[in-house]
């Protein structure tokens, strides 16, 4: 071990236990200059393999009664793990902690440290158990939800104070804050955490304690309980009154206006409940044929007027499905019942119920400034392009105003829902099912890519939530070919970290298949780490692009892959082919058929080593 790190040690070792010095050297804990912390076996040292550098530090039970000098001990940075649980150390938490940037685990709880978490607390961007509990530390939480790979926060019995950040508790396995001095409404923990950690805050309220919070108004108003008040709230009262019937007079003079109308066409009239949670509902003041806006949030609504062009089938779908939607007439799939299931960046998305429980799902596009011809061209084109790992369109409808387009609705969800969201039921998303995942979408990608190589379209828009898991649980890539990246707009795009100079080098409409690897490198990276790309302003690719730099690659991994034993070798591997794809030298990521065969390697590795298992 390098004499500086022994320094530093021996300085951390002499703060933390001032009077115990000649102890320690009689009881021959080691911790001086002229021994080495791994060869001579330290007292709470470990080290790695080689001997050469110092990665945990476990002094629990010692009777410590000094301080803790971060300074000295964050200068070792091989460490890894600092355990100074359960011993009499008194004074502050140091700034310097920030320093100590490859710490994993830091427990401190059961001593007497005192004052506020320094916010430096928050740069620890490798930790992933932090346990402070059982201290007289207080004053208001570090932003400590910015760590990303946060998986135990333990802090209670100490006086900490103010409200409770919102931590990713979906990744946190242990939280406790009781018995401290937290106020205001404890945020969401979707159920993970129950009452226990968080009783013996007098101030705090909401779910999972069982005191509810008092609506805004009843805290913020301040009460006054004298005869001048209420003689006011009279007087606001029979304002309200006045008001309420000057509305219902504006009402009733509004439906005796708009009756006549109405009997001119009674046709309309039977249709108009039932319409109500349907896609479109018709205009009852006009007769040019247009369209009302803005009714509910589950309508969709055509502003088009005048002549209304047709659905245009493809002959993508099953049979089933064909078969119905040549039947469809546009207006028929407008007044369908229909459910908002998303409002993306390109439009709208809406589940949909044609005849006989046929499930469609329409996606409403926004702002596609193609015309019709091409959209048509490009609709027409994706069709004769077939994997069965890539949802077709159905049908399509382009107006002056709308663009629309069907797809069968995929029943089991998306990527995103199956990593991230709550609908996974507790499922188990193991290593072999998330590889199978990467190999089909890499293969389907790799597929179409080649066949429109000539015609320059990607995907464009490629992300886990827009893979589908079809009724046999097979991925399916949607919505391919729905966007162009047209304007480079490079805030839009996952190239935004794209060199000037790598951009003139690129040839424009083949630079979306380079977007494309850029995307399907992010899904790789969320199959592997388990994290979103980006919450909070976290960053998954620089955030795993620096884990790895620093060398603490095995810690990006998902815990759950980890704890079910999946292959080290084979996850690096996978990667590897991740980081390959978010180069951010557009040029320099491979191309989708490499990737696919590097993927199918992987995978065969994976099923050699199942099939040689005892
Ligand atoms: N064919 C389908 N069947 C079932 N669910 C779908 C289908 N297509 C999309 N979804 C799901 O519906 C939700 C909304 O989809 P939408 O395409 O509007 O979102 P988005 O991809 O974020 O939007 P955008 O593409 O505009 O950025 C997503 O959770 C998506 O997984």
């Amino acid at each position: 071990v390098e004499d500086e790190v022994k320094r530093a040690l021996v300085e951390f070792m002499d703060k933390l236990s001032p009077e115990n010095s000649t102890v320690r050297l009689s009881t021959n804990w080691g911790w001086n200059l002229s021994s080495d912390p791994c060869k001579d076996n330290w007292v709470g040292v470990s080290c790695d393999d080689g001997s050469t550098k110092v990665r945990r530090i476990v002094l629990e039970k010692l009777n410590l009664t000094g301080t803790f000098d971060a300074s000295s001990f964050c200068s070792a940075t091989s460490i890894i793990v600092l355990s100074l649980q359960l011993n009499n150390l008194t004074g502050e938490l140091p700034t310097e902690i920030g320093n100590c940037k490859f710490l994993t685990h830091l427990y401190l709880t059961g001593n007497q440290f005192s004052g506020d978490l320094p916010n430096s607390l928050s740069r620890l961007s490798n930790l992933k158990r932090l346990h402070i509990s059982e201290n007289n530390f207080h004053g208001e939480l570090p932003d400590l939800p910015r760590i990303s790979g946060l998986t135990s926060f333990v802090a209670e019995n100490n006086k900490l104070s103010g409200r409770i950040p919102d931590f990713d508790f979906s990744n946190l396995d242990r939280f406790n804050l009781s018995n401290n001095n937290f106020s205001g409404q404890i945020p969401d923990v979707r159920g993970k955490f129950k009452a226990e950690s968080f009783l013996g805050n007098p101030y705090l309220c909401g779910k999972p304690l069982s005191n509810p919070c008092p609506p805004p108004s009843e805290t913020e108003q301040p009460r006054k309980s004298s005869s001048s008040s209420s003689a006011k709230q009279i007087l606001v009262y029979s304002g309200y009154v006045i008001l309420g019937l000057v509305v219902l007079v504006f009402i009733a003079f509004k439906i005796l206006t708009r009756k006549k109308p109405r009997k001119e066409k009674p046709k309309t009239e039977p249709d108009e409940n039932r319409n109500r949670a349907s896609m479109v509902e018709k205009s009852s003041t006009t007769n040019s044929g247009e369209f009302r806006t803005g009714r509910s949030e589950y309508s969709l609504t055509s502003i088009e007027t005048g002549r209304i062009p047709t659905l245009v089938v493809l002959q993508g779908g099953s049979p089933t499905t064909v078969n119905m939607a040549n039947g469809l007439s546009f207006e028929e799939l407008l007044k369908a019942p229909a459910e908002l299931l998303g409002r993306g960046k390109n439009g709208s998305l809406y589940k949909v119920m044609v005849e006989n429980g046929v499930l469609l799902a329409v996606k409403r596009i926004k702002d596609w400034g193609i015309s019709c011809e091409e959209f048509d061209g490009r609709m027409r084109r994706l069709e004769q392009v077939r994997h069965q790992n890539v949802l077709p369109p159905v049908a399509f409808y382009c107006s002056r105003q709308e663009k629309l387009l069907v797809y069968e609705f995929q029943p089991n969800g998306s990527l995103f829902n199956l990593l991230h969201g709550s609908q996974s039921d507790g499922q188990v998303f193991d290593w072999g099912s998330r590889l199978r995942v990467a190999t089909t979408i890499s293969e389907a990608m790799a597929f179409m890519h080649e066949e429109l190589h000539e015609d320059g379209v990607g995907h464009g828009n490629l992300k886990s939530m827009n893979i589908l898991f079809n009724k046999t649980m097979d991925a399916c890539i949607s919505e391919y070919g729905l966007m162009v990246v047209e304007n480079q707009d490079q805030s839009m795009s996952p190239m935004n970290s794209i060199k000037t100079e790598d951009l003139d080098q690129l040839q424009l409409p083949y630079s979306t298949f380079k977007v494309d690897m850029y995307a399907f490198g992010v899904i790789l990276l969320e199959l592997l780490t388990g994290k979103l790309v980006q919450k909070n302003g976290f960053d998954l690719p620089n955030w795993v692009q620096s884990v790895v730099r620093e060398e603490w690659t095995v810690e990006v991994f998902d815990k759950a892959l980890i704890s079910e034993g999946a292959s080290e070798e084979r996850m690096v591997n996978l990667l590897q082919v991740a980081l390959k794809c978010i180069n951010p030298s557009p040029n320099e990521r491979p191309t989708m058929s490499q990737v696919s065969q590097m993927i199918n390697a992987i995978k065969e590795e994976e099923e050699k080593s199942i099939s040689f298992a005892p």
